[in-house]
């Protein structure tokens, strides 16, 4: 089967996450990158873009767009959505959870000098007092390596992504946190995302300002 193929800029932004669950699952992907107003013009005009947005993925034969709905597509497809419907929601929140936290941290990348400030604490004080308490919480009750059942998904994964970024705020966050510390070993010796995480892999450098530019330029605001 072709490989899927990945529309978005040559940056974190939302697609990050989509990487992160196919990589995990050891699935290989091609990306094309939007640098320009006309490509992304073009993608709209194709009747690609669903609301005109992209994460775009195509799989399958289909077109894919809004973040969720991808990640849970393939979350599926790749066998890491848990066992049951029951299983199945408690992924759904726990990633809904660190999709928050992430969407947070990436927003702050187009914000002005002083409420990028303002929203890094706000940031800090979410993951500290709100989602990596929780999810210790969570470790310790379930007592299992993973977050659901006792098997690997994509809630781990995604919270693997969520505590690298806030490690690349503040780098002894998880000092705090014994069980995630312990969680983020773990699941990055795991081989597929172990190889991820490895220098050259498709994973994306934080935002920088030549990343702002380009969204800003493409998207036009
Ligand atoms: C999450 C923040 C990451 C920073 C960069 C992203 O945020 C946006 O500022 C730009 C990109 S993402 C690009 C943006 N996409 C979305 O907002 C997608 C939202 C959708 N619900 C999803 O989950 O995929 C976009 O296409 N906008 C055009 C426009 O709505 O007309």
């Amino acid at each position: 089967a072709a490989k899927p193929k990945l529309y978005y800029f040559n940056g974190r932004g939302r697609m990050e996450s989509i990487r992160w669950l196919l990589a995990a699952a050891g699935v290989e992907f091609e990306e094309e990158f939007i640098e320009t107003r006309e490509h992304y013009e073009k993608l709209q005009k194709d009747g690609c873009l669903l609301f005109g947005q992209v994460p775009l993925v195509e799989i399958d034969g289909m077109m894919l767009t809004q973040t969720r709905a991808i990640l849970s597509y393939l979350a599926a497809k790749y066998n890491l959505y848990g066992k049951d419907l029951k299983e199945r929601v408690r992924i759904d929140m726990y990633t809904d959870g660190t999709l928050d936290l992430m969407i947070m941290i990436a927003r702050a990348a187009f914000q002005p000098p002083k409420e990028k400030e303002e929203n890094y604490a706000e940031i800090m004080k979410k993951a500290k007092t709100r989602y990596f308490p929780t999810f210790e919480k969570i470790l310790k009750d379930h007592g299992e390596d993973f977050l659901v059942g006792n098997k690997f998904s994509w809630a781990d994964i995604q919270l693997l992504e969520a505590i690298l970024m806030v490690e690349e705020l503040d780098a002894p966050v998880l000092s705090d946190f014994p069980l995630l510390k312990a969680f983020k070993t773990r699941i990055s010796n795991i081989p597929t995302i172990k190889k991820f995480l490895q220098h050259g892999s498709q994973r994306k450098p934080p935002p920088d300002s030549h990343y702002v530019e380009v969204v800003k330029t493409v998207l036009q605001f």
